[in-house]
């Protein structure tokens, strides 16, 4: 009889669906354990994805669930999640106190990368994760800026470590806190890799669920270089819906795919202007460019921004959207943009990288 509502519920839960990952809880591996003493049922369930403003329509659902199943006569949910490492690219090693790295990345430079980076940094860390972000945009380093910190340094330690920068909640490097940047410019590409690899081995990172990384505009050597070399679970492209801007996001598309990571989504940024004055939206540069672009490449469409005043002067002055103002639109479309990316890595059960051919680079 026990053994028949054990089998009962586990089965009842092969048919709920978690809405955010869009699989059944016994199938995404959620349920970790699940015990019946005279009728009152004792489960735990372990999300793969930071969840704090999810958990209770989750515990409603969950508990529903089971308590709909014949015999149970009550129901005690214990109901977390826990962030796992995920598979980077084959032959790279993952770093220490870091389990995931998100590339975000665009084709060319002003598209709102920095802008979407550190927001999705901080709509992760709003749902309960811990999260880190390394500004490695050596040419225009925006992220001090954006994140207030303008200003500040990096503390070297005793032992060769530098100390990140906390700001928001978010741990922060960014080589604009550590050198003159403009010395930057008549870098050759091996030296700026170097710094930025440096700068990304050599922080002392504190167990970190996810390190965003605002990667150089482009699709070049470095970027390329940087895209072998960093152990990154996956990536993120910002793009604009001008043509211009879009063939230059398939180019970042090709670029992650040819080194085996996988890429998460597609973010179309500044998709609709919306009017200061009057809140008219309108699309000045055409629509849907972002959707086909995913739909081409069989990516995932994250979501849409809209060209905001509002987005760039909370960005711009040190307090960006989703801290300056939570539940804006603007907010709500970058928490489910960071929801996207969690649970596609949560989904993330092997190594894609054999999925794609990996190239030589000649230039390191
Ligand atoms: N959706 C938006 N609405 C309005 N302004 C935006 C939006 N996204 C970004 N911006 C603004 O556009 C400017 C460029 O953004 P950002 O620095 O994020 O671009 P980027 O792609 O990282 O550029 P680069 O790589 O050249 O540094 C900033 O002033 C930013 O505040």
């Amino acid at each position: 009889m026990k053994n028949d509502l054990v089998q009962t519920i586990t089965t009842a839960l092969s048919q709920l669906i978690d809405p955010n990952m869009g699989k059944d809880f016994v199938s995404s591996k959620a349920l970790k354990q699940l015990t019946v003493e005279q009728g009152q049922a004792h489960l735990t369930i372990q999300l793969g994805y930071p969840a704090q403003s999810q958990l209770s329509g989750l515990r409603t659902l969950l508990e529903n669930a089971v308590r709909a199943v014949p015999g149970v006569t009550g129901v005690q949910l214990d109901l977390s999640w826990k962030i796992v490492a995920h598979s980077v690219q084959a032959g790279i090693k993952t770093l220490p106190n870091v389990r995931n790295i998100i590339a975000v990345a665009s084709g060319k430079g002003g598209v709102g990368k920095s802008t979407t980076a550190v927001n999705l940094a901080l709509a992760l860390a709003a749902e309960g994760a811990r999260v880190g972000v390394l500004d490695a945009d050596i040419y225009g380093p925006s992220q001090p800026l954006m994140l207030g910190v303008q200003g500040q340094r990096h503390e070297a330690n005793e032992d060769q470590t530098i100390t990140p920068i906390m700001a928001h909640g978010l741990q922060m490097a960014s080589i604009g806190c550590l050198i003159d940047t403009e010395q930057a410019v008549a870098w050759r590409g091996p030296m700026v890799t170097g710094a930025l690899l440096q700068l990304l081995q050599q922080t002392a990172w504190q167990d970190l669920d996810y390190l965003v990384i605002d990667m150089p505009p482009g699709t070049g050597d470095i970027q390329l270089t940087l895209a072998q070399k960093v152990p990154v679970t996956g990536a993120v492209i910002v793009t604009t819906p001008q043509e211009i801007a879009l063939l230059d996001g398939r180019r970042g598309v090709n670029m992650f795919q040819k080194v085996g990571i996988p890429i998460l989504g597609v973010v179309e940024n500044m998709a609709l202007h919306i009017c200061s004055q009057c809140g008219h939206g309108e699309h000045i540069f055409g629509t849907g460019g972002g959707q086909r672009m995913a739909e081409q490449y069989q990516v995932s469409y994250l979501g849409a921004l809209p060209l905001d005043s509002q987005i760039r002067e909370q960005t711009d002055s040190g307090k960006p959207t989703v801290v300056a103002d939570p539940n804006s639109p603007a907010s709500l479309v970058y928490g489910q943009i960071a929801r996207k990316v969690a649970v596609q890595i949560a989904d993330k059960a092997q190594d894609h990288s054999l999925k794609f051919p990996t190239i030589k680079v000649q230039n390191t």
